[in-house]
């Protein structure tokens, strides 16, 4: 009599633990399904670190972590979850975006709602950390292609952040270091577009060139595919709350 007692609860605890655990699942799965997961790439040095961390200010009230169903170890990735404006963010970005690793871990990535590609855009007189040798603007460029047409990815917004805009300008300002010095083609450059307000029209040549030297790659591919972009200076916490929940989560 006592061993069926015995079996009866252990029957019911069972069942009420199965219960809980159906219940969880449920809970994970709707914050999994209203969570946009947003990776962050880029090269060196970009700001990648920057945007992730910056957004963990804005972590208002995070929900139970959805488990995420990426493969790459704590150590490399860095991760925040934030959300505004009952818009649930997972944001991350993983170290070691050197082509070849790159290549490696970006086949274990899927279910991405949009890819964040950094651009260090002060880089166009510096060289690669990787190899010394190649410019940064053009390792830029390169990683670019590779992720705008990995087929992976290809269902994923990508939005461009032409980054350190600050540092840009800087540098233009300060004349000593020229683009055409690093790209014969700038001197004939003319952009379409007019400055913003304030803003120094050799500035504004400047990033408007660089901006253009991306979406050559996004045009060369065809398709309907669009890249959205924006000019940021990942420092500034509020130009970056706009940047990213302002506009970004709203449209994927
Ligand atoms: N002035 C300025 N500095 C920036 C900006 N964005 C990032 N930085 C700085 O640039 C440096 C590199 O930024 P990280 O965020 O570490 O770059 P990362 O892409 O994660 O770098 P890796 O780990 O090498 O891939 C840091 O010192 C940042 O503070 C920006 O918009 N303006």
């Amino acid at each position: 009599m006592a061993a069926y007692l015995d079996d009866k609860r252990q029957d019911q605890y069972n069942k009420e633990k199965a219960k809980m655990i159906d219940k969880q699942i449920e809970k994970d799965k709707k914050i999994y399904l209203r969570t946009k997961r947003l990776l962050v790439l880029g090269a060196d040095e970009s700001g990648k670190k920057t945007i992730v961390e910056q957004m963990r200010y804005l972590n208002v009230k995070c929900p139970e972590e959805a488990k995420t169903r990426f493969q790459i170890s704590k150590q490399q990735c860095l991760e925040t979850h934030c959300q505004q404006d009952g818009i649930f963010c997972h944001l991350f970005t993983v170290k070691g975006q050197r082509k070849e690793s790159m290549r490696k871990w970006l086949q274990h990535v899927s279910d991405v709602t949009a890819i964040i590609f950094v651009v260090d855009t002060s880089s166009y007189d510096m060289v690669s950390r990787e190899d010394n040798v190649t410019n940064r603007f053009h390792e830029a460029l390169h990683l670019f292609k590779i992720i705008w047409n990995y087929r992976w990815l290809l269902g994923s917004a990508v939005f461009l952040f032409l980054n350190k805009q600050d540092l840009l300008a800087e540098k233009v300002l300060a004349g000593k270091s020229k683009i055409e010095d690093y790209f014969p083609e700038f001197a004939h450059y003319t952009t379409p577009q007019t400055s913003e307000p304030g803003e120094d029209p050799r500035v504004s040549r400047a990033k408007h060139f660089i901006l253009e030297e991306f979406l050559k790659i996004t045009t060369a591919s065809g398709g309907e595919r669009i890249c959205l972009f924006h000019f940021t200076c990942a420092v500034d916490l509020e130009s970056l709350r706009r940047t990213v929940f302002g506009e970004c989560l709203r449209r994927v």
